[in-house]
């Protein structure tokens, strides 16, 4: 599988304040990317060095094998990137704002395909209204569309759905998501983790400026030693003194209990059976990737 992205020992100060920390990633082609950490993490900062918009002060980045700043061009053609401020000229129409865009990189037959981009965001009945005239979260199309113009293999989304309601951001996934399965490679940030959990088959968590992890998924919330509970409803409605301990809840007739590993579950049903307490209804809550990210960030201080 080929590299669609790869930051290697990146570090990117303003002033004194260092903004990425010897970031190393390396993303394949094809996969769908989440890139989460909390306001000022340093998420956007990459997506600029990745881009080739904020210059690093050490470490290389390239994009589908081109140098972004060595190769900008090259490189620059392989990526398309939704911003996340809506930048947009007021003059122009939506189909004139993409025509206009598709000239920046010299295509000059582009007709077609931006119909194409306009029908997929749904942007037919707005094509010849100007810019100024959109909504919010219609604009945040146009910006999709925009990064799409010139078909790049790698996307990048910096919060793509923030204050979009919940029918355009459904319809943006869908689209987002048909991209990456005909072969896009999608990376986005986003503090929806709900929609990053959906989306995507790896993450990367950032925190003042550095990686704290990066694995898929799966595995990281597999791995995750917090966040587990068991809920009980018990008959008679009482929890022996010997598991008070563990206690976290107590909710609409049900004992929550923290679990740190999934063998306590068995030693937690041998105290009820010896007490004589009967299970009436029993439920596993696993963690999610919103009890990851604030695990994470609570326990993880990144080294000086
Ligand atoms: N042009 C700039 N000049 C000075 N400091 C900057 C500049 N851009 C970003 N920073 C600082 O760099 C750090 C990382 O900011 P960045 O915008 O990359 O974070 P972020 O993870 O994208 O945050 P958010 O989730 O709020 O968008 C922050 O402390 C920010 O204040």
């Amino acid at each position: 599988m080929s590299v669609a992205i790869e930051v290697h020992q990146v570090c990117k100060y303003y002033g004194s304040l260092c903004a990425l920390d010897h970031v190393d990633l390396k993303i394949e082609a094809g996969e769908f990317f989440a890139l989460l950490g909390p306001n000022g993490a340093g998420k956007t900062t990459l997506i600029n060095t990745i881009a080739g918009l904020a210059i690093t002060d050490s470490g290389s980045i390239h994009v589908m094998g081109n140098h972004v700043i060595n190769q900008y061009r090259q490189a620059r053609k392989q990526l398309g990137v939704v911003p996340q401020e809506l930048v947009f000229d007021p003059f122009f129409t939506v189909r004139e704002t993409l025509k206009i865009q598709s000239g920046y990189y010299g295509i000059s037959n582009s007709a077609s395909w931006i119909d194409e981009i306009i029908d997929r965001l749904g942007l037919t009945d707005k094509a010849d209204v100007n810019m100024r005239a959109l909504s919010g979260g219609m604009k945040r199309r146009v910006m999709v569309a925009q990064a799409l113009v010139h078909k790049p293999p790698v996307i990048i989304l910096d919060e793509p759905t923030a204050g979009v309601d919940v029918e355009l951001r459904q319809s943006l996934w869908d689209f987002i998501r048909q991209l990456n399965i005909e072969g896009h490679t999608i990376v986005l940030t986003t503090h929806y983790l709900e929609e990053a959990e959906a989306l995507c088959n790896r993450v990367a968590m950032l925190k003042q400026g550095k990686i704290i992890a990066l694995n898929s998924m799966q595995d990281l919330i597999n791995n995750m030693t917090v966040g587990y509970s068991l809920r009980l409803r018990l008959q008679p409605d009482s929890l022996p003194s010997i598991l008070q301990d563990k206690q976290i809840g107590n909710h609409n007739g049900f004992y929550e209990l923290k679990i740190d590993a999934h063998a306590q579950i068995e030693l937690i049903l041998a105290r009820l059976r010896e007490e004589n307490i009967q299970i009436l209804e029993m439920q596993l809550l696993q963690p999610d990737l919103e009890d990851v990210f604030v695990s994470m960030m609570k326990n993880s201080i990144p080294e000086m």
